[in-house]
């Protein structure tokens, strides 16, 4: 029995069709005018100085805005590109342009294990303030309350063990007593080296191909939260 739930978004929690059809194209299209309008902000320069580092400097903001909306198409992970998403959704939260998606045995599951005193916490290439806004503007209402905790690529890539260890050790618990709960088999190689228990959230509406037998590494298999054994 884990002591500890973590948790993936995109996929497990939610949707990937919100995320690549809702989430991108919105910050996409934002994205030229909040950089005219805010790129003189410093918490908004760090980032996008950052892209242009990357790119071998030298790089105006015109051509940063291209790069950024490449990495978008690409569903790039890059740090800087998900901290400027969150500052973007954050306009369509507030307007109520979208809420953020949950299917429907994920929200019950979570207040659930909260009630039931499991800690949860989310570790997500989403940036910590774009996992607040989604789980705060949710089709089922603010669950922000459930979070003892957030995770982003600032703790290393979700295909990296070494992130899961730093993670263990910012909860300040044994990683052995920590449940990650994720669509993507990599990630779940890198948490269980890291020694972490482990469930594929094995979502057809996201996977119409389930994977069974070899295709789930090894790890067990939900199909939503309500088969997840907790
Ligand atoms: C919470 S922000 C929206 C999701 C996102 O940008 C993303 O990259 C999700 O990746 P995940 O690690 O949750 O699969
Ligand atoms: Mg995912």
């Amino acid at each position: 029995m884990a002591r500890i739930i973590l948790t993936d978004i995109e996929g497990t929690t939610s949707s990937i069709s919100f995320v690549k059809d809702v989430l991108f194209p919105y910050a996409r299209r934002a994205l030229p005018g909040f950089v005219k309008a805010r790129g003189h902000e410093p918490a908004v320069r760090k980032w996008l100085d950052a892209v242009a580092t990357d790119n071998g400097g030298m790089c105006d903001d015109a051509m940063v805005i291209e790069v950024l909306q490449g990495w978008i198409d690409e569903d790039r992970k890059h740090t800087a590109l998900k901290a400027l998403q969150g500052m973007l959704w954050a306009d369509g939260y507030r307007n109520a342009d979208f809420s953020a998606h949950i299917y429907p045995d994920a929200a019950p599951a979570l207040r659930a294990w909260h009630a039931a005193g499991l800690p949860l916490y989310v570790y997500s290439s989403g940036s910590v303030p774009a996992q607040r806004l989604f789980f705060g503007h949710s089709d089922a209402g603010d669950l922000t309350g459930l979070f003892s905790g957030w995770f982003d690529t600032e703790m290393g890539g979700k295909r990296e063990a070494d992130s899961y260890r730093r993670i263990a050790e910012a909860i300040g618990q044994p990683a052995g007593d920590i449940l990650f709960l994720s669509d993507v088999v990599e990630e779940l190689d890198a948490a269980r080296e890291a020694g972490l228990a482990t469930v594929l959230v094995d979502r057809l509406e996201d996977y119409p191909q389930p994977r069974l037998g070899e295709a789930t590494h090894g790890h067990t298999r939900a199909e939503s939260f309500a088969q997840v054994d907790a």
